[in-house]
């Protein structure tokens, strides 16, 4: 990259994250480059709603994959290498891949395809962003967001300053694995849980949801110190009554993808736990009853 050109980013998955992305990326002063799905599938408009119900209109603007130097992938877990793979001969072997989606699991299956000099970041968000049409996207919360290097070598200054700007964070997270860990965390305790119970994440503050959330949360935690994350349980579990709380009224993520029988994230949060406990020959009983929950769920509905 030229010191004299701006980083070029781009998203794929121009769903509720990507087009806020999208926003922000023209909000910074960088193009809204994005690559489409299928060829020539690009809208003319986007319209973005902002917090102060604000409306945007723009126009993305179509990238060239093997001019970007940042690749921000925005779709669910499951469909991150399926999105990637048309794409992935075309960029350049130093194109650096930002991940930014609920759950784990991508990571582990791209990082053997990694180039030697390509970097993968994972990113997390916690701000709301509802689709109200395909190409018309709400912001609806604020929430904290995180980015950082998994893996590959230290991105360019100029690079790494833009995706903080474009993150809205001081600087990249120090250990980025453990941020989305603590996110885990709380999809693990909520999501499932409102699927399950079809229910509004407040409702899982009733005393008779306590025992599960506690040993949803103990099992997670243990999963997470046992790789040497500082993922206490006392922090965690108050982490997750804050956030039923403060989100009381929403439907989770995982919820609405069961009721609209669209797949979920369960295999990338609840099924990503079980398994890296049974790699550590930590115990998660309680996760992989609810794993199992939700996949019948998926199946036959509510
Ligand atoms: N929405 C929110 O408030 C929040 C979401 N998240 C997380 O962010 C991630 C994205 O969520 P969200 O934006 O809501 O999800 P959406 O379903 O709205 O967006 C996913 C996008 O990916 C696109 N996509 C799927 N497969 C492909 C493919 N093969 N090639 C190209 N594009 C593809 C979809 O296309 P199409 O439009 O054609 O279906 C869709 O536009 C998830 O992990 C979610 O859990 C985290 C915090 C908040
Ligand atoms: C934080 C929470 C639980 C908010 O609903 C979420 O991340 C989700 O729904 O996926």
């Amino acid at each position: 990259m030229g010191s004299l050109t701006a980083p070029k980013i781009a998203i794929l998955g121009l769903g509720a994250v990507g087009q806020m992305l999208l926003y922000r990326l023209k909000a910074t002063g960088a193009e809204p480059l994005a690559l489409p799905r299928y060829q020539n599938s690009l809208p003319e408009q986007l319209h973005f709603i902002d917090r102060c119900d604000e409306g945007h209109e723009y126009a993305p603007i179509a990238a060239l994959p093997e001019q970007l130097d940042a690749l921000i992938v925005c779709t669910k877990a499951h469909q991150v290498v399926e999105a990637i793979t048309p794409y992935w001969d075309s960029l350049r072997p130093d194109c650096v891949i930002v991940l930014c989606h609920n759950g784990l699991g991508p990571h582990l299956e791209l990082q053997p395809k990694l180039a030697p000099n390509q970097s993968l970041l994972l990113a997390t968000t916690s701000r709301g962003a509802l689709r109200h049409d395909k190409y018309r996207v709400e912001q609806t919360g604020t929430g904290a967001q995180d980015i950082g290097l998994w893996c590959g070598p230290a991105l360019n200054p100029e690079l790494e300053a833009k995706l903080a700007q474009l993150f809205e964070v001081s600087e990249f997270a120090p250990n980025i694995e453990e941020s989305v860990w603590a996110k885990l965390v709380v999809n693990c305790a909520i999501n499932p849980l409102t699927a399950i119970h079809n229910c509004r994440n407040g409702e899982l503050a009733d005393t008779r949801y306590r025992e599960t959330l506690l040993s949803l949360v103990s099992e997670v935690s243990q999963v997470a110190q046992m790789q040497g994350f500082n993922l206490r349980f006392k922090d965690c579990y108050a982490r997750v009554l804050t956030v039923i709380h403060l989100t009381a009224e929403n439907y989770s993520s995982m919820h609405q993808d069961v009721h609209l029988k669209r797949g979920s994230e369960i295999d990338a949060i609840t099924g990503y736990v079980c398994r890296m406990g049974a790699e550590l020959g930590v115990d998660t009983p309680v996760n992989q009853e609810i794993w199992d929950k939700v996949r019948r769920l998926e199946r036959l509905g509510f």
